[in-house]
């Protein structure tokens, strides 16, 4: 069985008099990199408070390393566990004492002390930095020397409260780069919070989004990217359309109603949780599921809703070009290769189509 190094119960956390953490379940598995995101205050420094227990909470069961934080599982759970805040403080000294601090504070030989700081500021690749004073770095440079700092004793479980949230995007990414090289090579478990959604795709297996303190979706990345399981998670990941739909169920068959008197149908029984289809007021796209369609297309033969528009716009991309199509009263968001939009102007007709089946209820 797989060995889970947090497990939550029924976690409630009360702030103000407020519930601002109710977490019914969340177990996460030894290696696992997960990450924890949802829009502004709902929640995920709370949880990761609580997770390193500067926090209490007051009612549940907090497992961490199989034992109860609360009858006795808490000095375990400290010595095996590390964090990281958005801000590092680095003490006076040099980058080699600050990296050096908690392997004295657990009295460490002089010799370990040496091999393991410089070992970690190798993997970290700040070892050139090593007699620098760490205040004088720049802010990319202390999050890497922060990261060494907190992994120089071998922590099982690192928790990082959007600590790189203030890098250029390059910084982040090689940074989140060599962390997950790290956690796999050696099974380290990381609990990450994040708000920008691309560096959860990069970086874990697995997303908890969080709204007012509760889990509403915890899945794969590309899961919750493609298919939302709601309004709230759709906005997070910022998907391409989100549409007004009305849906009218008749036995098996779903037919959506889409502003401009566009309509079509589906099987209710598949795709996805069946009480959103009476409850649902929306529903969303990603636009590399919307197709712009040539004369001969093989899409053609498909079974695919399709809606003639002009393009209102269209924004280069790396991958990608984006083109705004206004068909029938909607703003469609269109994802495509470059050489499939070398003809297309704003203004040009188009005709564009999509699967039922892509169509995620909001
Ligand atoms: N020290 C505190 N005392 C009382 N309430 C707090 C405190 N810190 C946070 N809260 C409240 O708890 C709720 C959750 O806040 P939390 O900081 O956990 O959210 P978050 O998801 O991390 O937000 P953000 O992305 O803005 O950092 C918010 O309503 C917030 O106002």
């Amino acid at each position: 069985m797989e060995k889970k190094i947090i497990e939550l119960s029924g976690v409630k956390v009360y702030r103000n008099n407020q519930l601002t953490l109710d977490i019914e379940q969340l177990a996460v598995a030894s290696g696992e990199l997960i990450a924890v995101s949802g829009a502004n205050g709902a929640g995920k420094s709370t949880l990761l408070q609580v997770l390193n227990m500067l926090l209490p909470y007051q009612q549940g069961l907090l497992t961490l390393f199989g034992q109860d934080v609360a009858k006795g599982g808490q000095e375990n759970a400290r010595r095996l566990s590390s964090m990281m805040f958005q801000e590092t403080l680095l003490v006076d000294g040099t980058v080699y004492d600050n990296v050096a601090l908690p392997l004295k504070f657990r009295s460490y030989p002089q010799a370990q002390i040496t091999e393991q700081v410089m070992a970690v500021l190798k993997t970290f690749q700040c070892h050139h930095l090593a007699d620098r004073q760490a205040k004088q770095l720049s802010g990319g440079e202390a999050q890497r020397v922060g990261l060494a700092r907190a992994l120089v004793y071998r922590p099982q479980l690192l928790l990082l409260d959007e600590p790189f949230a203030a890098l250029d995007t390059a910084s982040r990414t090689a940074i989140l780069t060599d962390l997950k090289q790290v956690a796999t090579l050696n099974q380290l478990t990381v609990l990450l919070i994040s708000h920008n959604f691309n560096d959860v795709l990069y970086f874990a297996d697995r997303v908890v989004v969080l709204a007012d303190g509760r889990i509403i979706q915890d899945d794969c990345p590309e899961v919750v990217l493609r298919r939302p399981a709601s309004r709230e998670v759709a906005v997070l990941v910022d998907m391409d359309n989100i549409l007004p739909c009305q849906v009218e169920v008749s036995g098996q068959e779903a037919i959506f109603h889409l502003p401009g008197g566009l309509a079509f149908k589906r099987n209710s029984a598949t795709s996805q949780n069946h009480s959103l289809y009476t409850k649902a007021n929306a529903c969303c796209l990603p636009g590399d599921a919307i197709y712009i369609l040539n004369e001969g297309s093989a899409l053609r033969q498909l079974p695919m809703v399709t809606v003639c528009g002009t393009v209102a716009g269209i924004t280069p991309g790396i991958g990608a070009y984006k083109i705004r199509v206004e068909a029938r009263g909607l703003s469609l968001t269109v994802r495509a290769p470059r050489e499939q939009i070398l003809t297309l102007t704003s203004g040009s007709n188009v005709e564009v189509a999509f699967s039922p089946d892509e169509v995620q209820l909001v």
